[in-house]
């Protein structure tokens, strides 16, 4: 065992980061059928387990549940998610040899035991299934010859993946059979059936491998979809309270704003929700995230290096055999900081007025999602992928914090999502001190305009628009939003 794509010439490095087709709807005509009838046992049942279970009962599929021992005898809350939904539930021995497919949705750091341990109980020529590639790509466990192995990635908190379905819609889904274990050739059928299950064909799928998923994955999260959330939602709140704006009203606007902005964004990119600002503020959004992304660029550059050289992974494999220390101290800072502990006040917000007094939370996810988008398409990831793991994604992470706030986003995401949310917030943070010290509640708090007149340049609007259209984010975004004609408003 060893990091399997560090393994690797720089060839098959480079073919493998670039595998990404967009799969055509008239690829799902065979719906669930690879997988009607068959026995499907998930391993675990919290944040993917549960929801995705869900969804594929709902699609017809035979789903039970296998838990480790202590969380049956002890009706942990895995348990009790599977038993009041109505599922079977029974130990690895009872369930794991009657599978025709074994989801392990366990967290990452436990791939390598839960899978020692699934392994043997395996019938003859099963198919193991993954959400995340990390304990393939980044460890390198090796799997039984004949036992097919295949990824359905969700890009998204499993939370989502269950509304969404309830919307009828779905979430964009990674899939991907593992070349070195695919001995009857069944993996890509069982992989698109497993995708309509959950209702990622609705949303739109890719045909990727498991390397391209776990390096966009793991860049996505740490950057704009958790990491820059995180520090954004700080700053933004300990400016406007430093500067008089009333605390509930303060944590309101962000509780709910990255939200409501996202919103405008996951319908029509970075150039929709920059135009639901005026002119003049949208200007402004520019230039402040035209400053964001020199400062942050190269934060974002040594992220996607650090995991595409395999140092993230060695780092975080190093905060779990040192007990999730750094995990573990983050999260609890996390809970003390005053925006976590200040409850939104009972004050009506439009939802303009999330835009208008919410300039810089716009700038902040424009800034990232073109940064993340850029760091991934120039590390050869393909554009559809990046796409996904930084525009798409961002509307379903606020989502979460919407909700209950930091608290809620960092439950809900895997543990891997978390650590590096936590790794690139405390990074970035002091390197924004600066530009904070600069920022008025012109831009946070405030409506723009109001302070600053309505005059606009109009050369200027002509510029900030052209380079906004132009981006390759927005270029790829209007293909793929134009086959969601599915998608559903939730704001
Ligand atoms: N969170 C998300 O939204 C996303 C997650 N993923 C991927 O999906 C996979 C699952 O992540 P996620 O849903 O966050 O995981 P969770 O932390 O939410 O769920 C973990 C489940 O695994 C069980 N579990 C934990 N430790 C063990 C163990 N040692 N042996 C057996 N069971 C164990 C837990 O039950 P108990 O402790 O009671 O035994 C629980 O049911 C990961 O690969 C992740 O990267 C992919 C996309 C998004
Ligand atoms: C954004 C984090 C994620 O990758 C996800 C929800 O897609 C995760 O690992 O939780
Ligand atoms: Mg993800
Ligand atoms: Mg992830």
């Amino acid at each position: 065992m060893g990091n399997y794509f560090n393994t690797l010439s720089l060839r098959d490095k480079l073919d493998q980061l670039s595998k990404c087709r967009f799969m055509d709807a008239s690829e799902f005509t065979d719906g669930v059928n690879a997988l009607k009838g068959k026995k499907i046992v998930i391993v675990g049942c919290g944040a993917q387990g549960l929801n995705q279970g869900l969804n594929m009962r709902d699609s017809g599929l035979d789903i039970s549940y296998t838990l480790r021992d202590a969380a049956i005898a002890e009706k942990r809350q895995s348990f009790i998610n599977a038993t009041e939904n109505g599922f079977n539930v029974g130990t690895y021995q009872e369930l794991i040899p009657t599978a025709d497919l074994v989801l392990n949705l366990t967290p990452d750091k436990q791939h390598t035991s839960v899978v020692g341990a699934v392994m043997p109980l395996m019938k003859k020529g099963a198919t193991l299934s993954y959400s995340h590639g990390f304990n393939i790509v980044e460890e390198g466990t090796q799997v039984r010859e004949d036992l097919t192995v295949i990824m359905v990635a969700p890009k998204c908190p499993g939370t989502e993946v269950r509304e969404e379905y309830k919307r009828g819609f779905g979430v964009p889904t990674l899939i991907a059979v593992h070349d070195e274990n695919d001995p009857e050739g069944k993996g890509w059928a069982q992989a698109k059936a497993y995708a309509v299950a959950t209702g990622g064909d609705k949303a739109g799928v890719l045909a990727s491998s498991f390397i391209a998923e776990v390096k966009s994955d793991l860049m996505g999260e740490q950057t704009i979809l958790c990491g820059l959330l995180q520090t954004g939602s700080i700053l933004c709140f300990d400016k406007m309270v430093e500067e008089g704006i009333d605390a509930g009203y303060a944590s309101k606007l962000i509780q709910y704003g990255w939200e409501t902005v996202t919103e405008g964004l996951k319908y029509g990119g970075v150039t929709n929700m920059m135009d639901r600002l005026s002119n003049p503020a949208k200007i402004k959004a520019f230039e402040l995230s035209e400053e964001l992304k020199d400062i942050m660029r190269p934060l974002f550059q040594k992220h996607m290096d650090d995991i595409i050289e395999g140092h993230f992974s060695a780092g975080m494999m190093a905060d779990w055999a040192n007990d999730d220390k750094d995990l573990l101290g983050w999260r609890a800072a996390t809970a003390e900081t005053n925006f976590e502990k200040t409850p939104a006040g009972d004050i009506e917000i439009s939802e303009q007025e999330y835009y208008d007094n919410g300039v810089l939370m716009v700038a902040m996810v424009r800034a990232g999602v073109e940064l993340a988008f850029e760091a991934m398409t120039d590390s050869g990831i393909i554009d559809a992928s990046a796409y996904y793991e930084s525009l798409h994604e961002t509307p379903l992470i606020a989502n979460t914090i919407a909700r209950r706030k930091l608290y809620e986003m960092n439950s809900v995401i895997s543990d891997t999502a978390e650590y590096g949310c936590y790794l690139f917030d405390h990074a970035c943070k002091p390197l924004l001190t600066d530009f904070m010290k600069n920022i008025k509640t012109d831009v946070i708090g405030k409506p723009y305009a109001k302070d600053n007149g309505e005059g606009v340049d109009n050369a200027k609007l002509i510029e900030v628009n052209a380079a906004l259209r132009n981006h390759p984010v927005e270029k790829v975004g209007e293909f793929l939003r134009s086959s969601m004609t599915a998608m559903k408003p939730i704001v």
